[in-house]
């Protein structure tokens, strides 16, 4: 029973989907009045099957330098092979307004498959946008394509957006050298390719292995001369399809779902239930009750339900509830997390890289100071917070935090609570989000 529900869960969700990212586009191509393109939309829903793994990916780098002409070449070439929708550089660039947790954000997901896997990618139209995307966790990559131009090589927001995918966890990337079309002098090549890969290594990359196509995006774009264009596009695609790993899934990983109630049975104890962010638990497993500031219980899961339906055991994605032996009700707290014992650990300390909304966003209307105390909101755990600027900062008692920023603030928890590098989380303030951000480093 709880099979079929999950397979229908998954089997609806496809379809959403598919609907979502084929309308818009048929639309487009209406316009352009193309059958051969029509043609192509419809072999690639066709065989849209969710049977290749999927990875998140997108193009970063600094303005101007080719990530959206770059980003259109690739469903070009994918649109040959019957894997992407052509999506021209405009309908790119000028992607519909979309609303994520109150914050509005430009960008455009684009969907392609390779012969190996299944891909998103975001490419978004300017620097600030991309910042606040992959701070907020619209722009959700388990790798990047860094563009760099031939003819500038490395600038400021080559470094920051390097910078930056580090910091949301970002482990592999593969370096595109665009526009080699228009350079005379080939040594320049050299120098940018020995330039990025120092450049890698500095932000904790592997400079040395990683793989540097040198190319055209527009010459892929406009079908000239293929040596630079198409054929640079399918080895690009080749070294993502290779050096990007495709993300573990979620089953793989230790069990762990976050308290969201609990509640007593009569005659048979206490239950908690919430979503398993993780793993796979088996009835009568040993677990561990971590957060909320005291230290961890110990106990047994002696029964599972999941759909409401007693079973055997509880995966990712399920809504459980999990009995567990000789534990009172008032031990277990929303906000702890039900894990393997030994897998997780409560933090109080730990960096922050945050946007704080604007007034317009539903943020606040003033800046703040160091020493703001908001609560957080982390998996189901709400907990009131301090935040402080990092050591080394100068003049922190004056620094000021206005709305519309991005900063990096190290936070610090009332009661300490199983918290990650690479976690999401909102702080609020009297009823109102007032910045959202990730976790980027434990520091206690
Ligand atoms: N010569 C040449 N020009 C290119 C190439 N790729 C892109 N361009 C041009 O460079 C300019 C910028 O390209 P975009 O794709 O908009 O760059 P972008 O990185 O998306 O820019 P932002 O989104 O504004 O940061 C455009 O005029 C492109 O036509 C290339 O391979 N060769
Ligand atoms: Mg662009």
């Amino acid at each position: 029973m709880a099979t079929f529900s999950r397979v229908f869960w998954q089997t609806s969700r496809t379809v959403l989907r598919y609907q979502k990212s084929v309308n818009p586009v048929q639309q487009a191509l209406g316009v352009q009045g193309s059958s051969r393109y029509v043609n192509s939309v419809r072999s690639y829903a066709a065989v849209y099957q969710r049977d290749k793994p999927h990875v998140n990916i997108g193009t970063i780098g600094h303005v101007d330098h080719g990530k959206t002409t770059l980003t259109a070449a690739i469903t070009k070439r994918q649109a040959e092979k019957g894997l992407a929708n052509f999506l021209d550089y405009g309908s790119i660039d000028k992607a519909p307004e979309e609303r994520k947790r109150g914050i509005t954000i430009a960008t455009a997901h684009i969907e392609y498959a390779t012969g190996a896997r299944h891909y998103s990618h975001v490419d978004c139209p300017g620097h600030a946008d991309y910042i606040k995307n992959m701070i907020t966790g619209t722009a959700n990559m388990d790798g990047a394509i860094i563009v760099v131009a031939a003819s500038d090589g490395q600038m400021p927001q080559t470094r920051e957006h390097l910078l930056l995918a580090r910091q949301v966890g970002v482990q592999k990337i593969v370096v595109f050298v665009n526009k080699v079309d228009a350079i005379e002098d080939k040594e320049m090549l050299e120098l940018v390719e020995m330039e990025m890969r120092e450049l890698l290594s500095t932000y904790g990359f592997e400079g040395d292995e990683t793989p540097i196509i040198m190319g055209s995006a527009l010459c892929a774009l406009e079908g000239r001369q293929p040596d630079i264009g198409e054929k640079k596009i399918d080895e690009l695609l080749e070294a993502v399809d290779t050096w990007i790993p495709t993300p573990k899934r979620e089953t793989e990983k230790p069990f762990l779902m976050a308290v969201e109630d609990v509640f007593s049975i009569a005659g048979r104890g206490t239950v908690c239930s919430g979503r398993v962010e993780r793993g796979v638990l088996k009835k009568d497993s040993e677990v561990e009750l971590v957060g909320k500031g005291v230290a961890p219980i110990k106990t047994k899961v002696t029964d599972i339900e999941t759909f409401k339906k007693s079973c055997d055991e509880s995966r990712a994605g399920d809504n459980s509830g999990l009995l567990l032996r000789g534990v009172k009700r008032e031990d277990v707290k929303r906000g702890m997390v039900v894990a393997i014992p030994g897998s997780v650990k409560a933090s109080k300390k730990f960096m922050v890289s945050m946007y704080v909304l604007t007034k317009e966003e539903g943020g606040r209307h003033t800046g703040f100071a160091e020493n703001y105390r908001p609560q957080m909101f982390i998996r189901t755990a709400d907990e009131s917070t301090s935040l402080s600027w990092p050591e080394g900062t100068e003049n922190p008692h004056e620094k000021m935090v206005m709305p519309g920023d991005n900063v990096e603030m190290v936070c610090e928890l009332h009661a300490p609570h199983v918290v990650e590098a690479g976690q999401r989380f909102n702080m609020r303030e009297g009823g109102r989000t007032v910045a959202t951000g990730l976790v980027t480093q434990i520091l206690e």
